[in-house]
């Protein structure tokens, strides 16, 4: 998140007496992440986090906020939103949607280590398991019709060479059918950067803010293309295997996922690209923005259509 909308302490104390947290003691601006604005609060009843959703609509909210309620419900590591005294998670703050969550301990890594890919290829598995008796359905927002609406929108900032390669990709995924592998609840967003450890063990899963129905694959690629690639853009093969083999034990992968997989990379590395490309080249007004860097998801997805076998399990 980036602090785009300032709450002050007077304001969340105001806003708080519709819940039963306790006392307001602490409220510190989180100087991290894209969609939302976050901050930690500190009451005289424990630890949370206060979200004010930038983007996301009062109506879109629900199905985010029930489903880490049942994530953590089912024991997965997320934040478990808390209920107001009319019982509702979500509530409105300085005009804008806004829920408060338990909050996590642990501290994401830049450097994952072996124990920490298969940690997370074993969790990843689990959520996706307990995600299976979640009944509300939510197609992804960053999925066929939003890359074909937002190509459009950076092509004027991009050269020739990546314009062809960022059509061509978006041609070959929209000729393709994931839709007869497993589909079910992915988070699509599972980052480092979206995961606490606390030492080799996970500690919790974050940000289910882009989380939707889609194929199960496809979580785990993008998964991969972050924890286990090396600063070069490419896979390490090590840290892949393990991984997989980490999420394999928990959700046995069938052979269509196998088929599919060196396209799922591709697929969720042109994801990021693109988003990258429209949040350097399209930004938002905000006090503390972090743009990621586009090139490196250009080259990742370069060096999987280079690549002709992905590592498998
Ligand atoms: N429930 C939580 N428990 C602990 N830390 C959290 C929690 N939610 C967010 N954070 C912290 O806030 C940072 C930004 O949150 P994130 O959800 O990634 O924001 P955004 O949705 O804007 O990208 C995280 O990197 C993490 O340090
Ligand atoms: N993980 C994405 C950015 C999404 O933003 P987040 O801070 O909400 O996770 C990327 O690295 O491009």
């Amino acid at each position: 998140m980036s602090v785009y909308t300032t709450v002050s302490d007077a304001e969340l104390t105001v806003w708080l007496n519709d819940y039963s947290l306790g006392e307001l003691q602490e409220l510190q601006g989180i100087a991290s992440g894209i969609e939302n604005t976050n901050y930690f609060v500190t009451t005289s009843n424990g630890r949370f986090v206060l979200t004010l959703f930038e983007k996301l609509r009062a109506d879109e909210l629900p199905f985010y906020l029930n489903l880490m309620a049942h994530l953590a419900r089912h024991g997965i590591p997320c934040p478990a939103p808390m209920a107001n005294r009319h019982n509702q998670f979500l509530g409105v703050l300085k005009d804008k949607p806004a829920c408060i969550v338990s909050r996590l301990s642990g501290k994401s890594t830049t450097a994952p280590t072996l124990a920490h890919c298969a940690a997370m290829g074993a969790m990843l598995g689990q959520m996706h398991i307990a995600g299976q008796s979640f009944s509300q359905i939510m197609p992804n927002p960053r999925g066929g019709a939003w890359r074909m609406a937002t190509a459009p929108q950076v092509r004027p900032f991009i050269n020739t060479g990546q314009a062809a390669l960022l059509d061509s990709e978006i041609a070959l995924h929209a000729q393709r059918n994931y839709s007869l592998l497993p589909q079910g609840l992915i988070h699509a967003d599972l980052f480092r950067d979206n995961v606490l450890l606390e030492g080799e063990r996970v500690g919790g899963l974050i940000d289910f803010y882009f989380a939707c129905t889609d194929a199960l694959l496809y979580d785990v690629a993008i998964t991969v293309n972050d924890w286990c690639m090396r600063p070069d853009g490419i896979l390490d093969t090590t840290q892949a295997q393990t991984f997989l083999r980490a999420y394999h034990t928990v959700r046995p992968l069938q052979d269509s996922e196998h088929q599919a997989w060196p396209l799922m990379l591709r697929q969720a590395a042109l994801r990021f690209w693109l988003s990258r490309l429209f949040d350097k080249y399209l930004p938002r007004d905000g006090e503390l923005i972090h743009a990621h860097d586009p090139a490196h998801f250009e080259r990742i997805l370069k060096n999987h259509i280079d690549t002709s076998q992905a590592v498998w399990i």
